[in-house]
């Protein structure tokens, strides 16, 4: 690798020729942005420059690109050797391409891992051919300080006949590893260059179509959506725009969290948002004043706080995973039916013509089978409001042929005077078809019992649709919702008056979707155009089972009927790492889980994680205290204390915060992610990592699936080190099984 190199001296030319290009086409932005203009087309065109110019400026001169492909085409035999950068580079003079942007067409082949066979999609045209070259560069200040060789390796080990483990594992991709080993200080940045290529096919994957993506922690699942963002905008401007892409995340402080790495990938201004944020506003119209929205961390409390009634628990478990299911959507569906079935009585409707003493009528069961059948797709209210259209043109078709028959000549008066009496007879007709009102339906459908009984499918026990229907009844009755309530009502104004269309997304990712139920996905999916969107996730990670998603079977088969999600899965970690991830994996193995394969991390080794067995808690405290002081003399900028839950977390603060400098208690209304040294909760590190995590009072953490996943979501977050600390003499039921060489005592 490295200056050793035998292609290093030509390379290096060659990256010094591009910066001279790159230092050409600076001076002329600079001088073209200059010149003032009133003309608004050139403002706008300026405005852009101004953008190339600062990309160049701040990172493209001194790093052009990061890759190279030599790709010798089929048939033509022609060899493309194409620089691959952060951002595209173009000559203003010639239009020749300096530099191909990552998100091209042509640059799926530098990640795409393939040397023979390769090809790569020009919208519908495949190019194919042999990838010659993939080569990664390591560029500091416009020097080269490493070269790696990526295909030759894949060639060399294909050719002596190594399985693909071994690529995997014993030949890890030195560039990769050299990227992970850098310095960092754990807030999420662009991973262009050394994108794999099983996240490189999630990124390209088809636009218009929902892909959900089981990954393991620190697997990239994150990371990749927002980079998938970046490539279509790129590659789809005509039709999608950044401003109309949506993130949904599972707290706020996640939001600020990966916010840093947008304005890198070219999509700083998209919306993010977690479910409830936006859901709620969408909500609010709908709900009588004065109500208000329970905290969703109030669950919370009920499952992970000690001594909690169980009966307590069963029942709100019931209700909320009843409100996030398929089965509640159902009986939503059923709803409507029944008000159709039983409170319109689809009477025949006739009425007398006067003039020729003619009655026109049309029988109930065609109209019945008019609003069921032929509008049945459409929402309650517009099938009523199509109901009338279509009422009218036929009594006005019988008017018609009748007045044939007759002979008869209507005038403008007589038509006009035809036509108000029909709008009468209609607006008395239709009042027999009631308005619904969309929060009182769902009041009507949740709380009462014998009716809910009835349209919940019969596979849901009424002995659970008994504490769903009295358990939210109470609730109601205190003029309270809950988050899990707004899933169903907006699917209710779905099937009711039909959603705002204006308020749809050209994209979403939901992000940590296991967290999400199937309807509250479902809802996200109407409000998604085409449903166009990235899910990602992973089951071991579920920590609000109670409600999340158990198997991603309830979205790959229940949700999208037109077009069904592309699945993929992702195994390989890149967070932390071999030896917190052993120890990790030691957790998940304790409980079965559908669809979990544990962990593979990169070829990246680093200390064993740390057991603190203390005697008293005042030991507790200062082995922290100089554990948190070492670490930052070793440079670790962002370290987390860990607790199991709010409560443990105050604890700790009140007994920490006078003796480390600049401590934070974050808890779940906290917007931002401050960095430093910061006590949280388990359930609020999701999604996060930190350098260094020391997890409190692991023994508190029963051998059930909940804690086991909270347990292994908070063991996942470090990229560098981990300490687990528990008082002498106790036990921890989930890590009973770690063996004693995977951990140091202390
Ligand atoms: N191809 C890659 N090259 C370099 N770093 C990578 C790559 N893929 C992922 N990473 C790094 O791995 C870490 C974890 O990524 P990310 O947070 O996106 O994973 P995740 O799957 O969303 O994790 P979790 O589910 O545990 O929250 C990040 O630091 C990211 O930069």
């Amino acid at each position: 690798m490295s200056t050793q190199h035998r292609d290093y001296e030509a390379e290096q030319n060659k990256l010094k020729e591009t910066i001279a290009l790159i230092d050409d086409e600076i001076v002329q932005l600079r001088e073209e942005i200059n010149e003032a203009t009133d003309d608004y087309v050139k403002q706008v065109v300026n405005y852009n420059k101004a953008k190339d110019l600062r990309y160049l400026e701040d990172h493209g001169r001194d790093k052009p690109y990061f890759g190279r492909v030599d790709f010798l085409k089929d048939e033509i035999y022609e060899l493309d050797q194409v620089y691959i950068g952060k951002r595209g580079i173009v000559r203003s003079d010639t239009f020749d391409s300096i530099v191909v942007d990552w998100r091209a067409p042509i640059a799926s082949l530098y990640y795409s891992g393939e040397s023979k066979d390769a090809f790569y999609r020009m919208g519908r045209e495949i190019v194919r051919g042999e990838v010659r070259l993939k080569r990664n560069f390591a560029i500091e200040d416009g020097e080269i300080v490493g070269i790696y060789d990526g295909a030759v390796k894949e060639t060399i080990n294909r050719e002596m006949g190594h399985p693909d483990e071994f690529l995997q594992e014993g030949f890890i991709d030195e560039f990769l590893n050299a990227n992970l080993n850098m310095a960092n200080d754990s807030r999420l940045k662009d991973i262009v260059a050394t994108i794999q290529s099983e996240q490189n096919e999630i990124i390209r994957a088809e636009k218009d179509r929902p892909i959900v993506v089981q990954g393991v922690a620190g697997s990239g699942k994150t990371t990749i959506a927002l980079h998938r963002l970046s490539y279509l905008i790129y590659n789809y401007q005509d039709t999608m725009m950044s401003k109309k892409f949506m993130v949904f995340a599972p707290n706020r402080m996640f939001l600020t969290y990966i916010s840093e790495v947008l304005p890198e990938l070219g999509v700083d201004d998209v919306q993010q948002s977690t479910f409830v944020d936006w859901a709620a506003r969408l909500v609010k119209p709908l709900m009588p004043k004065g109500w208000r929205i329970v905290s969703p961390d109030k669950p919370l409390q009920l499952f992970f706080e000690e001594g909690q009634d169980q009966r307590e628990q069963e029942i709100t478990r019931n209700r909320l995973r009843f409100k996030g299911s398929l089965a509640c959507k159902e009986a939503m569906e059923q709803y409507i039916r029944y008000v159709i079935e039983t409170r319109i009585p689809f009477k025949k409707l006739s009425f007398l013509y006067n003039k020729t003493k003619q009655v026109f009528s049309i029988p109930g069961e065609t109209i019945r089978q008019f609003f069921l059948e032929q509008f049945g797709a459409l929402p309650y209210q517009r099938r009523v409001d199509a109901l009338r259209k279509h009422l009218k043109q036929e009594m006005n078709k019988q008017l018609f042929s009748h007045l044939r028959e007759r002979k008869v000549d209507l005038d403008k008066q007589g038509l006009a005077k035809f036509e108000k009496m029909l709008e009468q007879i209609l607006d008395t007709y239709l009042v027999s078809f009631p308005r619904l009102d969309i929060f009182a339906a769902y009041r009507e459908l949740i709380a009462e019992e014998e009716l809910l009984c009835k349209l919940a499918p019969a596979a849901i026990p009424d002995k659970v649709i008994r504490d769903v229907s009295t358990s939210s009844a109470a609730l109601l009755e205190q003029e309270r919702l809950e988050p899990e309530d707004i899933a169903p009502l907006l699917y209710l104004q779905h099937i009711i008056e039909g959603m705002n269309k204006a308020e749809h997304f050209d994209h979403t990712v939901v992000d940590e979707a296991q967290d999400l139920s199937a309807l509250e996905v479902a809802v996200i999916g109407l409000a998604t155009k085409r449903n166009s969107m990235t899910i990602v996730g992973d089951i071991a990670q579920g920590i609000h089972s109670y409600r999340g998603i158990h198997a991603w079977e309830e979205l790959t088969q229940g949700i999208f009927e037109q077009l069904r999600p592309a699945y993929y899965t992702l195994a390989q970690s890149y967070r932390s790492t071999i030896e917190i991830m052993q120890c990790a994996n030691e957790v998940l193995r304790q409980i079965d889980l559908p669809e979990t394969v544990l962990a593979k991390p990169v070829l990246r080794h680093g200390e064993k994680p740390v057991m603190v067995h203390a005697h008293s808690r005042a030991e507790l405290w200062d082995d922290i205290r100089s554990r948190v002081a070492a670490l930052q003399q070793e440079g670790f900028q962002t370290i987390a204390i860990v607790t199991k839950t709010i409560l443990a977390s105050k604890k700790a603060h009140k007994a920490l915060a006078e003796s480390i400098a600049d401590l934070t208690l974050l808890g779940s209304k906290d917007n931002q992610f401050p960095g430093g040294v910061t006590v949280m909760p388990a359930y609020l590190t999701k999604g996060l990592q930190f350098d260094a995590v020391i997890l409190l009072d692991v023994a508190s953490y029963q051998n059930n699936e909940w804690d086991a996943k909270l347990l292994y979501v908070a063991m996942t977050r470090p990229v560098h080190r981990l300490v687990m600390t528990q008082m002498a003499g106790e036990e921890a039921p989930l890590l009973a099984n770690l063996a004693q060489e995977l951990y140091t005592q202390a």
